[in-house]
């Protein structure tokens, strides 16, 4: 579905990212693990177009879409969740959800100033949308509430019902169990699960090895921006390179 071919990310004389080549296997938990500054989020970056690599090819479903905006790798499909999510905390959960629905939809200014037809449409249409999609993530008992006084663990929830609203293929999830609890990680985990059954292929960021290693089909390990390993659970959770720079170490979350 994805391939990344010797993709490399220098800031300065860093190279966050080093050579890194790997595939995202559709319709598969794919994830990626590694100390913290290991390059992870740097490489989600590269994939969802919000920096360019700074040599290396990212191909989606056989297109080269290396140095594509991020709106335009949304469009085509892959969309994805930051660590922090950020939400206007004195509006309600489902405004949240239409305002990020209606950032990705048609109508432009003329619209709004002519109030014209399409512009009715489509803010019915962005409703429903935000309204079926905090209903996929179990949410419609909060969509009234304002995000300030929501959970982490339903900001968590909110976010990957952001990631839905641009009908997504490829969802990348940026430590999507960050600060939760482990019977909430638990349902995380369900979340992601039924993402996958619905045809949302997913990669995820995590340190939590309990939740990687039930829930990933595959996993990366990168270790200074470096790709070190690539396997199962069972694979990686024996090779002596990741026990050695992570999991033998008090980085993960074990
Ligand atoms: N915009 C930037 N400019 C300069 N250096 C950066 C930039 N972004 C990231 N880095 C550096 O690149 C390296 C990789 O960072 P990155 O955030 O990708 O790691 P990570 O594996 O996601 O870490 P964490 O688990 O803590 O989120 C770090 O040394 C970081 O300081």
């Amino acid at each position: 579905m994805l391939e990344i071919r010797n993709v490399t990310k220098r800031f300065g004389g860093l190279a966050a990212v080093n050579d890194v080549s790997t595939t995202v296997e559709r319709g598969k938990v794919n994830a990626i693990i590694g100390p913290n500054g290991a390059g992870k989020t740097t490489f989600f970056h590269l994939v969802g177009g919000t920096i360019p690599p700074s040599s290396g090819t990212i191909a989606y479903e056989g297109r080269d879409i290396t140095g594509l905006r991020a709106d335009q790798v949304a469009r085509l499909g892959i969309s994805r969740t930051f660590q922090a999510t950020t939400l206007f905390d004195m509006a309600t959960v489902l405004d949240n959800l239409i305002v990020g629905h209606r950032l990705r939809t048609r109508s432009g200014l003329l619209d709004v100033l002519f109030d014209s037809r399409r512009l009715r449409d489509d803010e019915r249409a962005c409703r429903e949308k935000a309204a079926a999609a905090l209903d996929f993530v179990g949410l419609s008992h909060v969509a009234q509430r304002l995000a300030g006084d929501i959970s982490q663990e339903e900001r968590k929830r909110v976010a990957f019902a952001l990631a839905l609203s641009t009908d997504p293929q490829l969802v990348l999830l940026d430590e999507p169990a960050g600060g939760v609890n482990p019977e909430e990680t638990q349902g995380l985990a369900d979340l992601i699960r039924k993402f996958v059954r619905h045809g949302i292929t997913v990669c995820l960021i995590e340190h939590k090895m309990d939740m990687i290693m039930s829930l990933a089909d595959k996993i990366m390990v990168l270790n200074y921006g470096e790709k070190i390993a690539e396997g199962t659970p069972a694979e990686i959770r024996r090779n002596p390179a990741v026990i050695d720079a992570y999991l033998g170490s008090e980085h993960a979350d074990v």
